[in-house]
């Protein structure tokens, strides 16, 4: 059977000649990038977004005013919608309808974006069941717009600072939520701004007097018709952000604003009439919506890497510049061995970050139906994974999609390239849903924790059972025959390892010395969040290797496998000082990997496009003229400078106004 190559007519010749060399079939590929269930959704409902005009783009978004932005994917998701049933086969199946969101609107926001990512599950999670019945209901009914308000203008990591009040008032049987100072002022949700008349508000709960800590009620902020602020409530966006620009994040504060007592989600904690308050099963229960979001984040940043990868290796594939042998033309920019350096790593993170999103949902989903039954016990597991995922891979992909970056030169800070954009809400990805470093310190606590547990002989779980190993004293990297890179995995495990136990020896000796466990704990900050870096890149090291192992196809497995190959010689140099500070790896043994690093680059080379192919982004999804699926790059990039706002006239207002005063005053002074 022939390979499905992604050629059509009317492509650029040169990455035609460099689809037709693929080892691989790209619709099989990303069937085992995607699954193939979603990846034929995927295609399904690119070609029908294609047709349907009222979802595309009125013009260039970045050629838009914020308010012309807010205004254009108000009416895109509103279209979205009134088309829903008509594009995806199943409207319940987030993946589906993140796949639609991003052809059709793109990631810079809109209206429903924490309406979907957070409010719903977060009724889904925390409200009860009549509580579902009048809230959860009209919520996918898209008969309200809900946000996600927790953090505050003075705090959003340390959520037990907290301020927002929720008094009870037991002879109304209301809850009377309020802003005592302006750092309590609700501050980053999404669409709160201008969009959102509903809110899950994280408050005090606070009950004769006694605080019990911040839970989550339903509060109404505008009036449904006229769209209005409700008596007691100031409302308003918080101004322009790096990108992201689409959504009008907002603040919010309350002035004794009055709701009902059932207003509280009580599917776990619970307040009844009388003031009684029931705790939860899991004191954390209540933070199930982040978690939810962390678990999802995975994939879509690894979708943001995928999308800077096909960008600049296509880019790369078409852009000519400079000779490596004189007088035999010009190369493509992607033949040079930095190029490939610098992008195929990237490609493969991107693979990987993928791969570990969709396993991460999957735990996710059991948590979810275990908590339905009261059971908690995968929770902290699922954090654990969950806080060191999310800084790993947000931070490497905007390190990786900085390379992409750079990687298309000039054209690449363009924002006609889509990178700017793509790398701006990505970025964001490091610091929402808990900032990067603070999350990966609890990673860290469960680490410590599960060393104790292996100093007894037990292990906390499938997640950190390599503890309990004995270490290796030397790598045999280079040992074995070439072609088997199980010492390769077996080095990101020593390293995780050695890495974890050191420390926690460390923390240990600290308060041996009679140091509190909290001072300890800060002295050694730095090496935890190491120890929780190393644990999350083994993780994600070995999730690859479990992808390779399971795919059938032996074309597919090949090139994967070569892909993976890359990211273990990779990854491996770039924390290559933790294998040497204990001999683990020897210096020739280092070279070694570099070694086949350079050889693997040179083999994945001719599969670069069909790689990137295999993602199978529309144009329409890419927004970006360098990433173009046919590599018509530079008639399109200057068609697309033509619609810049500052062309409209041939002389703008500010020349008159300002510059020719000035040259003619200048004129005339040097004639005097
Ligand atoms: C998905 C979008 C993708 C693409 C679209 C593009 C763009 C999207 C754009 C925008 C994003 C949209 C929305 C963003 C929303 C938000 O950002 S919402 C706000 C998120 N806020 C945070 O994440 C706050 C971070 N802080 C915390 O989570 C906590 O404060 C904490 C740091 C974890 C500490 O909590 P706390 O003070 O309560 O903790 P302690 O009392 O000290 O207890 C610690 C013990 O609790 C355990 N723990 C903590 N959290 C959890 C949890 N979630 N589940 C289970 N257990 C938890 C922790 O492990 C400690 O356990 P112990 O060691 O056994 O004591
Ligand atoms: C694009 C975007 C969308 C958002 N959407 C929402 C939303 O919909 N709803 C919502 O409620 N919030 C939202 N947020 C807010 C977001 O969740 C918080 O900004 C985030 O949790 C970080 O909290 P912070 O701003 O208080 O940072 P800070 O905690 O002030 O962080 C500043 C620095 O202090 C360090 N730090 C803080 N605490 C510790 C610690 N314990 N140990 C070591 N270092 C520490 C951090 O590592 C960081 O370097 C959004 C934010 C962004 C950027």
């Amino acid at each position: 059977m022939p390979l499905n190559k992604e050629i059509q007519p009317g492509d650029n010749d040169e990455l035609t000649r460099e689809r037709l060399q693929a080892t691989f079939d790209t619709q099989q590929m990303a069937a085992a990038l995607w699954g193939s269930d979603l990846a034929r959704k995927r295609r399904e409902l690119a070609k029908k977004v294609d047709k349907l005009t009222v979802l595309h783009d009125s013009k260039d978004m970045s050629f838009m005013t914020r308010e012309e932005k807010l205004s254009e994917n108000a009416r895109k998701v509103v279209q979205m919608f009134a088309h829903v049933a008509d594009i995806v086969e199943d409207p319940s199946d987030d993946a589906e309808m993140f796949h639609l969101s991003s052809n059709a609107i793109g990631h810079e926001g809109h209206p429903f974006g924490v309406h979907f990512v957070m409010f719903i599950p977060a009724l889904k999670a925390q409200a009860d069941d009549e509580q579902r019945e009048k809230w959860l209901m009209p919520a996918l009914g898209l008969q309200l717009i809900g946000t996600y308000a927790q953090t505050e203008l003075g705090h959003g990591t340390n959520l037990r600072a907290l301020e927002t009040m929720a008094t009870f008032d037991k002879a109304t049987d209301e809850f009377v939520i309020h802003t005592p100072t302006v750092t309590a002022l609700k501050w980053w949700p999404g669409s709160l701004g201008k969009s959102s008349n509903h809110a899950v508000v994280s408050a005090n709960l606070i009950i004769d007097g006694k605080s019990y800590g911040h839970h989550n009620f339903m509060v109404q902020i505008r009036d449904e018709n006229t769209h209005k602020p409700l008596k007691g409530i100031t409302v308003g966006d918080i101004g322009p952000k790096m990108a992201y620009n689409a959504s009008d994040n907002g603040f919010l504060g309350f002035d004794h604003h009055r709701i009902p007592r059932r207003n509280m989600l009580m599917r776990h904690a619970k307040v009844d009439k009388n003031g009684v308050y029931t705790k939860p099963p899991h004191a954390k229960i209540g933070y199930s919506a982040m978690v939810h979001v962390r678990s999802v984040m995975i994939g879509h940043q690894g979708m943001f890497l995928g999308s800077a990868s096909t960008i600049a290796i296509r880019y790369s594939l078409v852009r000519r510049q400079g000779e490596i042998k004189e007088g035999s033309g010009e190369v493509k920019i992607l033949d040079y061995q930095t190029q490939q350096h610098r992008l195929f790593p990237q490609l493969a993170r991107a693979y990987v970050f993928m791969f570990a999103g969709k396993e991460v949902r999957e735990l996710y989903q059991k948590v979810l139906s275990d908590m339905e039954k009261g059971e908690t016990t995968l929770l902290a597991d699922l954090h654990a994974l969950t806080s060191g995922l999310k800084s790993v891979v947000t931070h490497l992909c905007v390190a990786g999609m900085e390379q992409c970056r750079m990687a298309c030169g000039g054209h690449g800070y363009s924002r006609a390239s889509g990178i700017p954009e793509i790398w701006g809400v990505a970025v964001g990805g490091c610091t929402y849903e808990g900032e990067n470093m603070v999350m990966l310190l609890q990673l860290a606590r469960y680490l410590m924790k599960a060393v104790k547990e292996t100093k007894k002989g037990k292990s906390l779980g499938r997640l950190v059972d390599y503890l309990l190993l004995p270490q290796d004293r030397h790598s045999l990297i280079g040992r074995v025959p070439q072609g088997e890179y199980g010492p390769h995995l077996a080095a990101f495990e020593h390293i995780a390892r050695r890495q974890i136990f050191k420390v926690a020896d460390e923390l240990t000796k600290l308060q041996d010395k009679g140091m509190s466990k909290e001072i300890a704990w800060q002295k050694k900050a730095v090496e935890l969040q190491r120890a929780a870096r190393l644990h999350t890149r083994f993780y994600l090291a070995a999730c690859f290797h479990r992808k390779v192992q399971s795919v059938v196809d032996g074309r597919i497995r090949e090139a994967l496998a070569d892909l993976y190959h890359l990211h273990l010689n990779y990854e491996l140099l770039d924390m290559v000082n933790y294998a040497l500070e204990d001999a683990y790896l020897k210096a020739d043994q280092v070279d070694f990997i570099r070694e086949d690093m350079y050889r693997l680059l040179e083999t994945i080379r001719p599969n670069a496009i069909s790689l990137v192919d295999a993602f199978e982004f529309s144009d329409r999804e890419l927004r970006s003229v360098l990433g173009r699926r046919d590599g018509h790059v530079y008639e399109n990039l200057y068609k697309w400078a033509k619609e810049s706002e500052l062309n409209r006239a041939d002389v703008l207002p500010y020349f008159d106004k300002y510059l020719k005063p000035m040259m003619l005053a200048a004129r005339q002074r040097s004639n005097i």
